[in-house]
């Protein structure tokens, strides 16, 4: 049978504030695996990576993580078990994704969903802010510093055209003329509430599986909206709702073609009610447990805590 193996990514660098680098290991010492296990979903933390300790800038660290975490993420996926990351700041991507794809990158296309309130698509050169997770989705399509955009070999890791972005709500001029240049397919919030996420969601997917014989997805976890996934380092209001997100999520159960899943964004610091710690449980069980009570039943039984 398969494990979904569970790698946690404690990158905090990439953000303005470094908490979310506990993410991870909250996560596990809160019994996220055992609630999981609990709930029909067969899984095994894999392991936790982290940045090096003495790391003299971020640039550095982020790429020490993404070395490492590369090699994580292929041996799992050479395996032949579904993954889970969890991060950690958005940088984490870098290193989950040129793993992911590296064994296939010259053969054959891979597709990522890329869900998310931002773009993360900015070059050192054009970020507002300086922050490493504003610029991830640039680095795999190829774009940035050298030492992140060659992680997993030479090469992008993604093409352009096999990378869709849902949920966008804040961006800047530049990274949008990037995507926009690349040809990179966006759905912005506004679209998402006109048609309903569940047609763009679809669309979305068969866009990538159309083109592509596997796809990963990374979710963002501020794409879902503040009030429900309060703790995130960049959280922007007007965001997906979960109701609308956990059945589609349900969706990608069984799907061959799906090699993982990555949450990123996570700050215990933030998480003052356990909203958002309870959310990640709800988004792994949606895509992973198919024979579990529909998450409103279960909510209303007022089973979906698990131990905090
Ligand atoms: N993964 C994230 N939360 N990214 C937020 C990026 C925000 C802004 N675009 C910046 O570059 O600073
Ligand atoms: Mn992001």
């Amino acid at each position: 049978m398969k494990i979904v193996r569970i790698i946690g990514a404690a990158s905090g660098w990439g953000a303005p504030d470094r908490r979310c680098e506990a993410g991870p290991e909250v996560l596990r010492r809160r019994g996220l695996v055992a609630h999981l296990r609990r709930q029909g979903m067969p899984v095994a933390w894999e392991i936790t990576v982290r940045p090096p300790e003495n790391s003299v800038s971020a640039v550095a660290a982020v790429q020490a993580l993404s070395l490492e975490l590369s090699q994580v993420t292929d041996n799992v996926v050479a395996s032949g078990d579904p993954f889970v990351v969890l991060g950690g700041d958005h940088t984490c991507a870098i290193g989950t994704w040129s793993g992911v794809v590296s064994r296939w990158r010259i053969a054959e296309p891979v597709g990522l969903i890329w869900i998310d309130a931002h773009m993360d698509a900015h070059l050192p050169e054009t970020s507002p802010s300086g922050a490493l997770h504003g610029m991830p989705l640039a680095c795999l399509l190829g774009w940035g510093d050298p030492r992140l955009t060659a992680i997993g070999g030479p090469g992008p890791t993604f093409l352009p055209e096999n990378v869709v972005l849902i949920g966008v709500r804040s961006f800047e001029p530049e990274e949008h003329q990037l995507l926009q240049r690349l040809g990179v397919k966006v759905f912005f919030m506004d679209e998402v509430r006109r048609r309903g996420l569940s047609e763009v969601f679809y669309e979305a997917l068969e866009w990538v599986r159309d083109r592509t014989i596997a796809f990963g997805v990374s979710l963002d976890l501020d794409a879902i909206d503040p009030k429900e996934a309060p703790a995130v380092g960049s959280p922007v209001p007007g965001g997906l709702a979960q109701e609308e997100l956990l059945p589609l999520l349900r969706q990608l159960h069984g799907d061959f073609r799906l090699m993982g899943l990555e949450i990123a964004e996570y700050n215990p610091a933030l998480d003052e009610r356990q909203l958002t710690v309870r959310l990640i449980g709800e988004l792994l069980l949606s895509v992973f447990a198919p024979s579990r009570l529909p998450y409103e039943s279960y909510h209303r039984a007022g089973k979906a805590v698990f131990s905090v």
